[in-house]
């Protein structure tokens, strides 16, 4: 089946309820873009893994990349920042953890959901994770109810894995090279399968890193689209880190990327890159009017 990412959400063979997630998410549905937006809480400050073109910032500059924020939030603090976000904002029906570094590996991720899905049950909650702790924690997932999860999946080959990942750290040991890439991909292969059988929908997002796994990303998209994910997202390089030193793809070998993955998933055309604690409408984001602090009375308080 060809997938031209214009499919309409309305079209699709899934429940009211379900219906309801993609229709209202600004990521899985490229209408909903335009009328519904989302709040990015920034709990999650460590990772479990160290990807080679990752750099977390915590910083106040008027920067709009993964990974930066103007400080991390306690998730008492989450739920203020929300409290006034929605009160101002009727449009923003999600709320999303995507890190600064990894929500999974953050006990704040589940403190969070906990108090927001009972506050507000309604609320759409995502998360955004590298998969690695996936499995194990996906029925506490379920529990608060988070049924939109987004895997960075950008390899499926350890051989091309162990180029882009550092080390991956589990169960209080460190992996290096082919062993952390081969551990990576298997959580990351059985956390999808487990999240697509609960009927949850996932989005992958896969990081273009020309000369490291742009031949690969097509037989990425057949695999998931195979899977039963949702909708696949090309995110092109920052180069940073150990990355710095590659050129990104342009958004002509984008565009072509995308075309040559339609044929297995629908693709995500529409990615923002978004901060950590980006609020608002996809690519109208509003995160400094409500502060620095996260309290909207713009006073500040540190960045760390
Ligand atoms: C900051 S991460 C947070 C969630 C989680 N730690 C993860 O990696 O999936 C959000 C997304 O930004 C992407 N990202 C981070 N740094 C990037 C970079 N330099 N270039 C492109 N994408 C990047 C990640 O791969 C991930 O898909
Ligand atoms: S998993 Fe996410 S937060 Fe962790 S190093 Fe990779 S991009 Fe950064």
């Amino acid at each position: 089946m060809v997938h031209s990412g214009e499919t309409l959400a309305q079209e699709l063979p899934y429940d009211p309820e379900t219906l309801r997630r993609i229709n209202e998410h600004p990521c899985y549905s490229p209408e909903a873009r335009h009328s519904f937006g989302r709040c990015h809480v920034a709990v999650a400050p460590k990772c479990n893994i160290q990807c080679n073109y990752c750099v977390r910032d915590f910083d106040c500059v008027n920067e709009s990349r993964p990974g930066v924020t103007s400080m991390v939030l306690k998730p008492e603090d989450a739920l203020e920042r929300i409290d006034e976000v929605v009160s101002k904002m009727k449009h923003i029906k999600v709320v999303g953890i995507a890190g600064p570094g990894d929500p999974l590996a953050n006990p704040e991720t589940f403190e969070t959901l906990r108090l927001v899905h009972e506050k507000y049950p309604d609320t759409i909650l995502c998360i955004s994770t590298n998969g690695l702790l996936l499995p194990d924690k996906i029925d506490e997932l379920e529990k608060y109810g988070v049924r939109n999860i987004t895997v960075t999946l950008n390899a499926i080959d350890p051989a091309i894995g162990e180029k882009i990942y550092s080390f991956v750290e589990y169960g209080g040991k460190k992996y290096h090279g082919r062993e952390g890439a081969e551990l990576l991909l298997k959580h990351q292969m059985a956390g999808i399968e487990e999240a697509v059988r609960r009927k949850m929908l996932v989005k992958i997002n896969t990081v273009y890193v020309p000369g490291v796994n742009d031949t690969h990303i097509p037989e990425i998209a057949k695999k998931v689209g195979a899977m039963g994910v949702f909708n696949f997202n090309i995110i092109p390089l920052i180069p940073q880190y150990k990355f710095k030193d590659i050129v990104p793809p342009t958004p002509a070998e984008k565009a072509h990327m995308h075309e040559l993955c339609a044929p297995y998933v629908r693709q995500m055309r529409h990615c923002q890159r978004c901060r950590a604690d980006a609020v608002g409408l996809l690519g109208k984001d509003v995160q400094n009017e409500f502060g620095c602090c996260g309290k909207g009375d713009g006073s500040g308080g540190g960045c760390n």
